[in-house]
């Protein structure tokens, strides 16, 4: 396809919302020149207020028919912000067709540059970024956050004692320790530490924020043996080795190889010692395998919309995306732009519910490892139908086996918790307002950028707890963990809803004592275990190998 045509296709998509810049050029594999495609997209949307107005008063949409919105947008960006002009042959109709206007075109552009006060280049000023802070995790197993602060400040940076309240970013050449985790640093924002030795020796990892919080939650103790399901490229997999001090044992599972190789670059770098990379899909796995039956933790992060990903252009994004909403409703009349409309809702709502679909399965599979206590699930979007709604399906389906892990152990000083919706009630656990209130209060979400955003991308973790020991009726509603009243009433609804909640209550105390011999058998075998176990799955790992280098995709998980 014609490389206009491709990046006007890509434009289209971005403007129905159906992915990221990245996503739909970097890592669109119909795209050839990828590098091209980026930058012209990138270029494009920056430039999209002033290109707008261009197109608006030459009108050039009327006179010429065959061009659609977004072609004539980067046919213009190219005329006129290019030296080297449309780089396509002069016998395409569409370069014709621009080009027979170009000087209308030009007069029109320095007009619309000082009518919205745009620089000389085109960019109305402030609109070119939002300034994120630079979140950096230290890597405790490579140095403590005090050697990387000390190091900081003998480089004449200045560490402010505390975060600003409310959250900002820090000013130039400052920075603070994160207040919720403790392993975080905040730089100021577009600070370029990729040259930095301690990033270069892996003591630095460039992380989100809110990327931090799904092993955070998790927390798996240092011999804990963990699954990370969708791990690839592996900042969150490398987090957990860190978390366990290289112990234990992490199986990173992923479907994707040319990220799996990533990851293992990643983790390399960070040092994690722990970590078995296996390419296959997390919902294959056979979980009566002798080495599964060890899980006790999982972390998942499955795909998911990506809608809560920001960069520095995406809020360019939501304003082409506006602007396009408008242009179609503005058709609507002659060109059929509602069915359009509703048509592009449509697909949304079928990929939400798809995805919903295939997280609500990785969670599910996650549950089905016989000896696994704690999952994490997590995604970066900010779309319900991936978030709550898939909590509240999963609790429908498993609670009082599992329940969400209440506030106490999920980030309980961070402020911005889950969505109190009606998305159905979950019988004998969920059906008021409060209790709805209640199950919001145990997630945890983050709103993307700035100013009443948190200043990091959108994301939402959950974290689920098998019913274990402590509340060993299996029946406590998640809030009411020691609250015999709670237990009492929820056996009476269990009981109307048709659960036999003596047989769970049974079929629990066995297994407990099941699991109670297990562990005694485990402390003596777990070195031997370990190495034997090494090598069955390590029939399956796939051959290291040279990867090219991908910060985009690194710093994005
Ligand atoms: C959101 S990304 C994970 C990011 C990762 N947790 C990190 O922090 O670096 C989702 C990943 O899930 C992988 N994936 C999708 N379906 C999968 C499956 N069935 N089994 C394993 N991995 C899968 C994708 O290839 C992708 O790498």
């Amino acid at each position: 396809m014609n490389f206009y045509k491709q990046a006007a296709a890509i434009l289209d998509r971005l403007g129905k919302k159906e992915g990221s810049i990245k996503g739909l050029t970097l890592g669109n594999a119909e795209v050839t020149d990828k590098k091209r495609m980026y930058a012209l997209i990138c270029e494009t949307l920056k430039h999209n207020a002033t290109l707008s107005l261009v197109l608006q008063e030459s009108k050039l949409l009327s006179l010429e028919k065959k061009l659609n919105r977004s072609l004539a947008l980067l046919l213009l960006h190219d005329l006129l912000l290019q030296n080297r002009g449309i780089q396509a042959s002069d016998a395409w109709p569409m370069k014709q067709a621009v080009m027979k206007h170009k000087t209308r075109l030009k007069a029109e552009f320095v007009k619309a540059k000082i009518k919205i006060g745009a620089t000389k280049d085109g960019l109305v000023e402030g609109e070119e970024e939002i300034l994120m802070p630079r979140y950096v995790r230290v890597n405790l197993l490579k140095m403590t956050p005090k050697q990387v602060i000390d190091t900081f400040i003998a480089d004449n940076w200045t560490f402010l004692p505390a975060a600003p309240s409310p959250p900002a970013p820090p000013a130039p050449n400052t920075f603070y320790r994160d207040e919720h985790l403790d392993f975080m640093l905040v730089f100021p924002p577009k600070s370029d530490l990729h040259l930095h030795p301690l990033y270069v020796s892996g003591v630095l990892i460039l992380q989100d924020k809110a990327s931090c919080f799904p092993a955070a939650i998790l927390a798996p103790p240092k011999d804990a043996y963990v699954i990370d399901g969708c791990a690839a490229p592996g900042n969150k997999t490398s987090q957990l080795a860190m978390s366990m001090g290289n112990g234990g044992k992490i199986i990173a599972c992923d479907l994707d190889l040319r990220r799996l190789n990533i990851l293992k670059r990643l983790t390399t770098k960070a040092g994690c010692t722990n970590i078995t990379a296996l390419n296959t899909s997390f919902l294959t796995l056979d979980t009566s395998e002798p080495d599964y039956t060890k899980v006790t933790h999982i972390l998942l992060d499955p795909s998911c919309s990506g809608s809560g990903i920001i960069n520095r252009l995406d809020h360019l994004v939501d304003a082409y995306a506006e602007e396009q909403e408008q242009a179609i409703i503005l058709e609507t009349t002659t060109t059929g732009g509602a069915a359009e409309r509703a048509a592009a809702e449509e697909k949304k709502k079928e990929r939400l519910k798809s995805l919903g679909e295939f997280q609500i399965e990785c969670v599910a599979k996650a549950m089905t490892f016989p000896n696994v206590r704690k999952i994490s699930y997590s995604t970066c979007s900010i779309y319900a139908e991936e978030n709550e709604h898939v909590v509240t399906e999963l609790l429908r389906r498993y609670w009082p086996k599992w329940k969400l892990s209440p506030r106490a152990k999920v980030l309980p000083t961070w402020h911005r918790r889950g969505y109190a919706l009606d998305v159905g009630d979950v019988p004998g656990l969920v059906s008021t307002d409060e209790d709805r209130a209640k199950v919001a209060d145990c997630l945890v979400r983050a709103v993307p950028g700035g100013p009443d955003g948190d200043l990091m991308n959108g994301f939402f973790v959950a974290c689920f707890e098998r019913v274990g020991e402590k509340d060993n009726s299996g029946l406590a509603p998640l809030w009411k963990e020691s609250n015999i009243e709670g237990r009492k009433r929820t056996r009476e609804e269990m009981a109307a809803i048709g659960d036999d909640d003596s047989r769970a209550a049974t079929a629990i105390k066995k297994k407990k004592n099941k699991n109670k011999k297990k562990k005694k058998k485990k402390t003596t075998g777990v070195v031997a275990n370990h190495q034997t176990e090494t090598g069955e799955i390590e029939a399956k790992v796939v051959e290291h190998e040279e990867e090219e280098e991908d910060d985009e995709v690194e710093e994005d998980s």
